[in-house]
């Protein structure tokens, strides 16, 4: 009888627990996705911005969703390989615009974005000082934590500080000098897979290839040798459940910005939380044999090469710094070892994909490509000296990344209220900021007629290629948060389209349907289908 009542008070205990955490997680759900969204777009609206009416919680998704479905990022048949492409890739944004113009709000859930293409507006909310009143999304923060941890792409204030210090050196040209021969071993690797492909093909006229793919492959291995070296078996591990990761978390369908959106994805979240504990454990068992073995027995320095080491050494509790600052803890560079690889190897990639296609649809630039190699190198080594006075080369980078940027926005967050100088309105504080990298390069008012032709040439002026707008060239982002890594980017792009076009003539395959899209990157939809000649059966 005892039994029974206790067991009823038990039921009704735990009856009455989960009507109460019902009824909090109700409360919330309408406080999150209603009641504080209505609150300000109210404000939003009274601070003068415009944009598509949202419908919580979901925000502008919806239509979001329907119009990628509608375009389908396909550019309109026979347009061949134009690079007239933010219309295909932000279907969207190219239809808000044509009512609200450059600067206006829309919603991703119950997220306010503040879509920015005016570069004088950008100016106006972030230059100098301002950029302080400025960090990154805490929404994308959430999202994306198991790729960039705490790492310096998602750290802020103090800790962002310190870590910027710390690793920014290690990205100097004399460290970066002494990566060229991992990428030189790591391209011959994947250009032998290419001649073998069209030795297999058997035709004298070469073979189609998806250069994509080995691309990217090859950038994934080079940033991860660079980064935390895989020479052993624990960085081969690393690298592996790495890779596994990207695949994972490109799959995953979330919707951004909903409230408790996750946990309609318990099981993603989990699995990825749980390779991430993985890479952890793995990455740490590395660095801590590393922090052992920072010197050989004579106390000398050992020349280790990659990016974990020069930061360990940056990081020595004996070196000059210490004392001064707060010193990296393992569990930092955990997260920074994962941003590099996270950060570092899509984005070079896409740079090197997007210009081996502009190169087979522009024969004009592959050839006077290779006339600058064999001027500089005289078909001799690919020295750091090579490498800087490839200046041809250097403005096809410049123009695919104008074109093409592989980071197609860059967001910022409201730390504050920022009053807007000029605009004379204020930006509510934890209002998110989208800033359309793509529109501003393709933009004639900034570039003029020719903003969608591929013209190299334009970059022989200066470092902005002309933009009327110093801010209106954005590939690497802006302000104290630009990216760390461009200078590492510009090395291997230089010694992987050197090698690429020693090797072989490019043209376009027949196959190659020209759909960039955006998938957290601005990529090729089917990857890059290229013909293949090996350069000896050409007149070189
Ligand atoms: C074509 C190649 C690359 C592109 C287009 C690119 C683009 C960007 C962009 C747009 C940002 C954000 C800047 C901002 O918020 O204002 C960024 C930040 C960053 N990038 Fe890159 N990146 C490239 C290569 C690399 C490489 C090779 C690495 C490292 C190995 C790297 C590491 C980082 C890091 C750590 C940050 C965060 C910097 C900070 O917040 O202080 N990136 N990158």
């Amino acid at each position: 009888m005892e039994l029974a009542a206790a067991l009823l008070v038990t039921t009704h205990g735990a009856l009455a627990a989960a009507v109460v955490l019902a009824l909090a997680t109700f409360l919330y759900f309408l406080y999150a996705a209603w009641l504080a969204p209505s609150a300000t777009r109210r404000r939003l609206r009274g601070s003068g911005f415009g944009g598509p009416a949202p419908s919580f919680p979901l925000g502008n998704l919806p239509e979001i969703a329907a119009s990628l479905a509608e375009s389908n990022g396909t550019l309109p048949a026979g347009a061949g390989v134009t690079s007239d492409i933010h219309g295909a890739v932000f279907p969207y944004f190219a239809r808000w615009r044509a009512a609200f113009d450059k600067v206006f709000v829309y919603w991703l859930g119950a997220e306010p974005f503040l879509y920015v293409a005016d570069p004088e507006f950008l100016k106006s909310a972030t230059a100098g000082a301002m950029g302080r009143l400025w960090g990154k999304p805490d929404v994308f923060r959430r999202d994306r934590m198991p790729m960039f941890g705490r790492g310096l792409v998602m750290a802020e204030g103090d800790d962002w500080a310190r870590h910027r210090h710390i690793i920014a050196p290690a990205f100097s040209a004399t460290n970066l000098n002494d990566m060229i021969g991992v990428m030189e071993e790591t391209t011959a690797k994947m250009l032998g897979d290419w001649s073998e492909a069209v030795a297999a093909a058997g035709r004298s006229a070469g073979a189609v290839v998806d250069v994509e793919r080995g691309v990217v492959r090859n950038a994934a291995e080079i940033i991860a040798r660079a980064s935390f070296g895989i020479g052993d078996e624990g960085g081969a591990r690393v690298f592996q459940k790495l890779q596994a990761m990207q695949t994972m978390l490109f799959r995953s369908n979330r919707l951004v910005g909903v409230p408790l959106a996750r946990l309609l994805h318990l099981r993603k979240t989990y699995d990825a939380w749980k390779l991430g504990r993985e890479i952890d454990a793995l990455l740490l068992d590395i660095i801590d044999s590393r922090r052992g073995s920072q010197h050989d027995a004579g106390g000398q320095e050992k020349k280790n090469k990659d990016l974990l080491s020069l930061l360990l050494a940056g990081n020595d509790e004996t070196g000059e710094a210490a004392g001064k600052k707060r010193l990296m803890t393992s569990r930092e560079l955990v997260d920074e070892c994962k941003t590099f690889f996270f950060g570092g190897h899509e984005t070079t990639a896409l740079a090197v994909s997007w210009t081996l296609l502009m190169l087979a649809a522009h024969p004009e630039w592959q050839r006077a490509l290779r006339d600058e190699l064999r001027e500089v190198t005289d078909d001799g080594p690919l020295d750091a000296a090579a490498l800087g006075k490839l200046t041809k080369m250097g403005w096809v980078l410049s123009e695919v990344l104008r074109l093409y940027p592989p980071s197609p926005n860059v967001q910022r967050q409201a730390l504050h209220d920022v009053a807007v100088d000029g605009a004379g309105t204020t930006i509510p504080r934890g209002t998110n900021m989208w800033v359309d990298v793509v529109a501003m390069h393709h933009d004639e008012a900034l570039w003029g007629p020719d903003a969608n032709e591929f013209r190299p040439e334009r970059f022989a002026a200066g470092a902005q290629g002309g933009c009327r707008h110093r801010m209106g060239y954005l590939p690497f982002g802006f302000g104290g948060r630009i990216c760390v890594g461009r200078n590492l980017t510009g090395m291997e792009y230089r010694v992987v389209v050197a090698m690429v076009l020693r090797r072989f003539q490019l043209a376009v395959a027949p196959e190659y349907r020209h759909a960039p899209r955006v998938m957290l990157s601005l990529r090729p939809s089917d990857g890059v289908q290229l013909l293949l000649t090996p350069l000896d059966q050409h007149t070189k």
